[in-house]
């Protein structure tokens, strides 16, 4: 099969393979996930690195702003949090100034987002993380990722109105899934 015919075929394959998964919501291919560049991130300029990591990988990037968020807004994010004794440093370090909040989409987003974020703590995370190379305490780890589906669907609706996410396609798609 040529390279003309494998590219058309992979396109069906994954007409077909979003069909099924729009059917069941954020799942296979059209899995997504919530991910903020924190303060210190944005600080650092590290924002387009970050970025760049997520699109070369060959996920689809369908939100992204600016924003400067509330103690409210976080308190909500975080509400799981609300009895550590880090708790109010969280959302005092979080509110310190703007992070870049961010959607992405692709098969397994989740799972493989927490992998390139790296563990919690800096310390833990290998080098070619992103935690392991751009940063080194816990109180300042530069990025958040949504840590399941679920929290990930109550972190997109949380951070983005639906009018603010796009939907579009990928043109080189049938290079990334087969
Ligand atoms: N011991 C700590 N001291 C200070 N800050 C902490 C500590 N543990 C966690 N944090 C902060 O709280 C955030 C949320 O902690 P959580 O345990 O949910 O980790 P996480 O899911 O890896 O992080 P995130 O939700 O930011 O992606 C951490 O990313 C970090 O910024």
């Amino acid at each position: 099969m040529g390279p003309r015919k494998r590219s058309q075929r992979g396109l069906q394959d994954l007409v077909v393979k979003q069909a099924r998964t729009e059917q069941s919501g954020w799942t296979g291919v059209n899995e997504r996930t919530f991910i903020a560049v924190k303060p210190d991130g944005v600080q650092r300029r590290l924002v387009g690195q970050i970025v760049r990591r997520f699109e070369k990988k060959g996920f689809k990037l369908v939100g992204l702003k600016l924003v400067q968020a509330s103690e409210d807004l976080l308190r909500e994010h975080y509400w799981d949090l609300r009895s550590k004794p880090f708790f109010s440093g969280l959302i005092t370090y979080m509110s310190s100034g703007p992070v870049v909040a961010m959607v992405w989409q692709g098969l397994d987003v989740v799972k493989t987002a927490r992998k390139m974020l790296g563990e919690t703590n800096p310390a833990d995370s290998l080098p070619g993380t992103i935690r392991g190379d751009y940063c080194v305490e816990v109180g300042r780890n530069v990025i958040h990722g949504s840590d399941s589906v679920s929290s990930a669907q109550k972190e997109i609706s949380l951070w983005f109105p639906q009018n603010e996410l796009q939907c579009w396609e990928h043109s080189c798609n049938s290079w990334i899934y087969n």
